[in-house]
């Protein structure tokens, strides 16, 4: 059964005027590996820490600024909050479709709060804590091309016709703007595209981002900002001691117009000197260690990186049951195909090889979880080959094959055809990612021995499920497999109000 919402009744949980207090037992192990009468042996204590979180439940007026707002991603979802908002219907060939959120983890995904006479009883994920509502979001950004929101959205091919005609009134009058634009960074190809940019030094372009920043929340009385990437996939920022690797050296950097410092860099570092979160969408290391360590200094939300949308996203899904199940992959060759600007822009082989290093690491965290199929070091053979094919448009087409090794010296082959309409799976996402940066920004805790209560780290592991390469803090593990990444933003939203993690266990019916 589903329900549309719910209260948590427990002397742990207060409601306040203002926030939601809860108390809660994080359980946990402590490991121990000590020599006990001349043989190491590994010692696992369960152990109990209390945390106590705070979740302001103040909703602010939020405005998300997309650096890309008229790429496909951007105008996609642009077009998709405002039919929502306005109920829009349209007529396709096969029927009269509505708006809807699906893709969406917040918007449409649900969450197990129970059970009742002996059925199981869900919630909306979002009924867990109070998030903004996508509709009341104000839209904005940047964008190296001067199309309007209403072209760039037919420019993009990716809505149907009746709906983009609906949706031209409302989107017509909202134009980016300009652009930090450095075709050393992305493909030449793009170069005809930029035809609205920033002028001026880097230090000035991004005085100018900042500048923009402010005039946007000032104009639109917005509370808070969150910006996100959404721009063309850059080549990868040379990391050099001295150019990038303390927030010093950057900003020296900065004040030398070093040529090393990508727009992404210089839009991010923007961003942490007004205590904006940003949010990268893309593979390349806009997060350079100066920038990482200007982010924590400042207390300043990051995350990222690449939308985990579709091919990538499969994949850490499919190699987590393989390898969970016993089975190992040995060989993974991930292949597809689009026809978009971003597969344009990807055919160039320094923008290609930035997606090919976030497509690559998913796997990483599930093959060195089982020592039994694979020998310290031991990992399958992975290839990742994209190709453009500008007939598919937006339609991405993905063909995957996954070979293992199973009992007895046997072997499974499973081949995967995927339709990834690319800017239907990633919009949803994107939504996702700005509504829990801006959640994750109203919420403190504090564990027994600490004190005194604190924010999340700014680097937003929270975020990692809706990324291919999630951006972690220096020294901790990167997760990539799905089912994992879900149950632990889920589990610690529980937490927030109150609710132990979801176990599965249903010891009731046992
Ligand atoms: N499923 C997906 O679509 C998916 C999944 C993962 C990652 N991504 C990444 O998301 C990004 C956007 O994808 P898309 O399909 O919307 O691409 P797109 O090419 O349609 O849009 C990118 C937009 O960014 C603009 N732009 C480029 N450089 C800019 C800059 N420096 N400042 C401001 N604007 C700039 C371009 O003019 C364009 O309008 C790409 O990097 C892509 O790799 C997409
Ligand atoms: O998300 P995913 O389908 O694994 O990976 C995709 C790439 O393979 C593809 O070339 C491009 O469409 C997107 O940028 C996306 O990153």
């Amino acid at each position: 059964m589903f329900i549309e919402s719910f209260k948590v009744e427990s002397p742990n949980v207060k409601y306040t005027e203002n926030e939601i207090h809860s108390v809660y037992d994080y359980q946990t192990t402590e490991l121990v590996h000590e020599n006990k009468n001349g043989a190491f042996q590994w010692t696992v204590k369960p152990k109990t820490v209390k945390y106590e979180f705070k979740t302001d439940t103040h909703v602010p007026k939020l405005g998300v600024m997309l650096v890309g707002w008229g790429g496909n991603n951007g105008s996609t979802l642009t077009a998709g909050v405002i039919a929502n908002r306005e109920g829009i219907s349209w007529a396709t060939k096969e029927k009269v479709k509505q708006a809807n959120y699906f893709g969406s983890l917040t918007q449409a995904s649900s969450i197990r709060v129970g059970s009742f006479n002996g059925e199981e009883i869900y919630a909306p994920f979002k009924s867990l804590l109070p998030m903004v509502n996508p509709e009341e979001i104000v839209f904005g950004g940047w964008d190296i091309s001067d199309m309007n929101l209403a072209d760039a959205m037919a420019r993009a091919k990716v809505l149907d016709i009746d709906l983009q005609k609906q949706l031209r009134p409302f989107m017509e009058h909202m134009v980016p703007l300009p652009g930090i634009f450095d075709p050393d960074f992305i493909a030449a190809n793009q170069g005809s595209r930029a035809n609205h940019v920033i002028k001026g030094t880097k230090k000035q372009q991004l005085e100018r981002v900042i500048k923009d920043i402010r005039e946007f929340k000032e104009k639109n009385k917005v509370d808070k900002v969150v910006v996100l990437w959404t721009a063309n996939t850059e080549r990868y920022s040379n990391v050099v001691v001295g150019l990038n690797d303390t927030t010093e050296n950057l900003m020296s950097s900065l004040e030398k117009d070093e040529a090393e410092i990508s727009p992404s860099t210089l839009y991010a570092i923007a961003c942490v000197l007004e205590n904006v979160p940003f949010i990268n969408g893309s593979p390349q290391n806009t997060f350079v260690p100066g920038l990482i360590e200007l982010a924590i200094e400042r207390n300043c939300l990051i995350g990222g990186d690449d939308f985990k949308s579709g091919q990538t996203k499969m994949k850490s899904v499919l190699v987590d049951f393989l390898v969970g199940a016993g089975i190992k992959p040995t060989s993974i060759v991930s292949y597809n195909h689009l026809g978009n600007n971003d597969g344009m822009n990807l055919s160039a082989p320094q923008t290609f090889r930035s997606k090919e290093i976030s497509k690559s690491n998913v796997v990483d965290d599930m093959v060195g979880s089982n020592g039994i199929l694979y020998e310290p070091g031991e990992h399958p053979d992975h290839v990742v080959v994209i190709k453009y094919v500008p007939y598919v448009g937006d339609s991405k087409r993905a063909m995957d094959e996954y070979t293992s090794e199973i009992f007895m010296g046997g072997k499974n082959t499973i081949v995967m055809h995927n339709t990834c309409e690319d800017s239907l799976l990633a919009a949803p996402i994107i939504l996702d990612l700005v509504l829990l940066a801006e959640l994750t920004t109203r919420i403190q805790f504090m564990a027994e021995t600490e004190g005194k209560f604190h924010s999340f780290h700014p680097v937003a592991t929270l975020l990692s499920y809706l990324s291919k390469a999630p951006l972690v803090p220096p020294g901790t593990p990167v997760v990539n497999a799905l089912s994992k990444q879900r149950a632990m933003l889920e589990n610690i939203l529980r937490a927030c109000v109150g609710l132990a993690p979801e176990n599965n266990m249903i010891l009731e019916y046992k």
